[in-house]
């Protein structure tokens, strides 16, 4: 299993690069950023972990060194946010690095698992689908958005209510997109259930939406989360690994082209949105099945998804657009 993490060098890619050269699952690791990646690689390589390491800046083929043979990459590369600033405020500048990952992507190493860190995530999947089908090799199954980092919080912040041991034991889905209200958790279907009284509800919710913003908030201009979004970035690759060397059973919230992935197309269908964040079964090509369970949404999460669905959509068409209609330099 060959890994790459694209914008290695930064906040969420230097603790994301150490999980991942401890992870037993990865024998290469191969770190890519336009800045420090000779520090970040030669530092993690005293480690004395299975995975071996290099790391490339863009002279020299950097960037085809460091993609060819991946099986999977994930891409933390873009800048972040800073107080006052909306996701798509990034939008500009992201966008444009996105779309140049995934041309290296397209060329080197087609086959691999793609998962998207860099924000808005909301467009920058939309960005990644576009330029691999316009080189001809986009494989829905193989695209995600990574949102892991909503139902984390999710998780973390009802322990309040429940007062579980192991947050990570009570399974929340969080539907939708990464931003704002497009960010919808399911609190009806957590599993275990869980009793929210009804005056709760309503601040646990804001509170998963507006997650990111707490965060940005707290660093007051020195960026936004990069630790808990290394842990739940982690936490989804190693799934995504897991499921390709055959566990079975495996299902996570995550963003992905509907109409590309088994029971995708009846959600697009309902919600007017062919990229979604469902609970999503993975397996050892990618995406196996999309579970819809926006049927089983009480009343209160319903009107969130009403008002979550418009927003996507425009997020959704402007990542495409960005591909189809290339701002003039
Ligand atoms: N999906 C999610 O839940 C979350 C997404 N994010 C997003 O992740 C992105 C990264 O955040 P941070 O690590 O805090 O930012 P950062 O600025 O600390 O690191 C970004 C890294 O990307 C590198 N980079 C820039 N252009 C590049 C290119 N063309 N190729 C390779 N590397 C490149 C930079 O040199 C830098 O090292 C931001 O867009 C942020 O909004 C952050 C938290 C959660
Ligand atoms: O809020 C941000 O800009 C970073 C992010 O996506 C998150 O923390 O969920």
């Amino acid at each position: 299993m060959k890994a790459v993490v694209a914008g290695a060098a930064g906040g969420i890619g230097q603790p994301l690069s150490l999980l991942l050269k401890a992870c037993p699952l990865v024998d290469h690791l191969s770190l890519y950023d336009v800045v420090n990646t000779p520090g970040v690689t030669a530092d993690l390589s005293h480690i004395s972990s299975i995975a071996k390491i290099d790391g490339y800046l863009p002279a020299d083929d950097g960037m085809k060194k460091a993609l060819t043979g991946a099986d999977i990459v994930i891409i933390p590369a873009g800048i972040p946010r800073k107080p006052g600033m909306t996701r798509d405020d990034l939008f500009k500048i992201n966008a444009g690095i996105v779309r140049g990952l995934i041309e290296g992507v397209a060329e080197h190493c087609p086959d691999a698992f793609v998962l998207v860190i860099s924000n808005p995530v909301n467009s920058t999947v939309p960005i990644a689908a576009e330029v691999l089908t316009a080189a001809g090799n986009f494989n829905a199954k193989k695209l995600f958005g990574v949102t892991t980092l909503d139902v984390v919080r999710a998780e973390t912040f009802v322990q309040a209510i429940t007062g579980t041991k192991d947050p990570a034991q009570t399974v929340i889905p969080v539907i939708g997109g990464h931003s704002g209200e497009t960010i919808v958790p399911l609190f009806s279907q957590a599993k275990p259930s869980v009793d929210i009284p009804k005056e709760k509800l309503d601040e646990l919710t804001k509170r998963v939406q507006q997650g990111g913003d707490e965060v940005v908030k707290a660093k007051d201009g020195a960026g936004s989360a990069t630790l808990s979004m290394a842990y739940a970035g982690y936490r989804f690759a190693e799934r995504v690994m897991q499921a390709a060397k055959g566990k079975s059973g495996i299902v996570e919230s995550t963003f992905v082209y509907l109409p590309g992935v088994e029971g995708g197309d009846a959600i697009a269908k309902e919600t007017g949105c062919n990229y979604f964040s469902v609970p999503v079964e993975l397996g050892k090509e990618g995406a196996v099945k999309a579970h819809n369970i926006i049927g089983s949404a009480n009343e209160y999460e319903k009107k969130l998804l009403q008002t979550c669905y418009g927003e996507l959509k425009g997020n959704i068409e402007k990542g495409i657009d960005f591909v189809k209609n290339p701002p003039q330099k």
